[in-house]
């Protein structure tokens, strides 16, 4: 499989490309193809970097999209919370802004606020920076997937990337927001521009994965953390058929597609409904709830609130196993928190969940 050409890769059901049979015994992936292993898999979202010490000390120097330009630190942080918590799955090491950066806009991360965009997206002259990612915009991708899947074993890789309508809420507004006023006005008073901004952050999104599936990654992650903000008839409307486009590009892969936004209760259907076989899902709907409204056929993640860290650990421990008891409700479950691992929280109890999960 060449990196550098644009052939579509040939269909591999149900089988990571480089570790054969990896389907048949990771219980992530198992849980994910809507199965139940013996012990119900966990892993964090956030659980790369945040809350450890390790991280911060390789990063101290490094500026966030510097450091994901480089594929060994890359490789190490992404290695990091595996070896700590031995979670049953790892997440890449990247951001959601990486690949816009790497097509030519001009984003940084800065610390403690997120994503800010120096031109953000207000008129058409605005989308010719979006010009399509090439494999060759981000070879220490390729590089890092490939040693990781060398160092994991049989732990499997997750690859990720934001979806468009949450990269377009950055561009429009410049960075993070609560109310993404503008996005919403741009998206009900120019549809063809909404439509064509939306269309070229799919291809690059589609792009930027087809990168990290091709290198080896196992399963993928469509992150639509702010879909939330809208109803369901604007999400239908508006941003469906463009993650539903990305996540089709890997219906043949035989890969596990994970879906996931915050505040989505009333989307949880229609998020799967894009194309998921995993619907992630927040802490403000139950599991077996959220199983209903996710429908058959498809797997949940989810659903701790981060905040349970805080808790007492005898608090912690039947929260753990309800969300537990709930899961078993669905096809498959993930066991996950709601969204992010809190920045404060104590690596020890994230270790800790992981033995309840595994215990339950
Ligand atoms: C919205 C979003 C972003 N990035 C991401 C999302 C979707 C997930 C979600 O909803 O939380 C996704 C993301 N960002 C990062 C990962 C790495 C893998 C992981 O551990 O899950 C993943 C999966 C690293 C990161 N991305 C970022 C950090 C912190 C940077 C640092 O350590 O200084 C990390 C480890 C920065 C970032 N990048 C972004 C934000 C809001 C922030 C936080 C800003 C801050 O609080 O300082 C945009």
């Amino acid at each position: 499989m060449s990196l550098g050409s644009t052939a579509v890769a040939p269909p591999r059901p149900g089988v990571s490309p480089r570790r054969p049979g990896l389907a048949a015994t990771s219980p992530f992936l198992r849980a994910a193809a809507g199965d139940r292993p013996d012990s119900v898999p966990v892993w964090f979202m956030r659980q790369a970097g945040r809350v450890l010490p390790e991280y911060r000390a390789l990063r101290a120097t490094t500026a966030m999209l510097d450091s994901c330009r480089n594929a060994d630190m890359v490789t190490e942080i992404t290695l990091q919370p595996v070896r700590r918590f031995r979670p049953d799955a790892a997440i890449f090491f990247s951001d959601i802004v990486l690949p816009l950066a790497a097509v030519g806009v001009d984003v940084d991360i800065v610390a403690g606020v997120g994503p800010v965009v120096a031109h953000p997206v207000r008129a058409p002259s605005d989308l010719d920076v979006l010009r399509p990612l090439e494999p060759g915009d981000v070879p220490y991708v390729s590089e890092a997937v490939a040693s990781l899947v060398r160092e994991l074993g049989q732990t499997p890789l997750i690859g990720f990337a934001g979806a468009p309508f949450t990269l377009a809420s950055y561009l429009i507004e410049g960075g993070p927001s609560r109310s993404h006023t503008r996005t919403k006005a741009l998206m009900y008073a120019e549809p063809a521009l909404w439509h064509d901004l939306l269309g070229r952050l799919a291809d690059i999104t589609a792009a930027f994965l087809r990168v990290q599936v091709d290198a080896g990654a196992d399963a993928i992650q469509l992150f639509d953390s702010w879909a939330g903000a809208l109803s369901e008839d604007d999400y239908l409307r508006y941003v469906a058929p463009h993650s539903t486009r990305v996540l089709a590009a890997f219906a043949d892969d035989g890969i596990p597609r994970i879906h996931f936004g915050v505040n989505t209760g009333e989307l949880l259907g229609a998020m799967g409904t894009a194309g998921a076989d995993v619907v992630g899902v927040d802490w403000r709907v139950p599991l077996d709830e959220a199983a209903r409204r996710v429908g058959p056929g498809r797997a949940v993640q989810g659903n701790l609130d981060p905040a349970a860290v805080f808790a007492p650990s005898d608090v912690l421990a039947a929260k753990v196993r309800d969300v537990c008891r709930r899961g078993a409700a669905a096809p498959g479950h993930i066991f996950n928190f709601g969204h992010g691992v809190l920045p404060e929280s104590d690596p020890g109890v994230l270790a800790h969940i992981v033995d309840l999960v595994h215990q339950f």
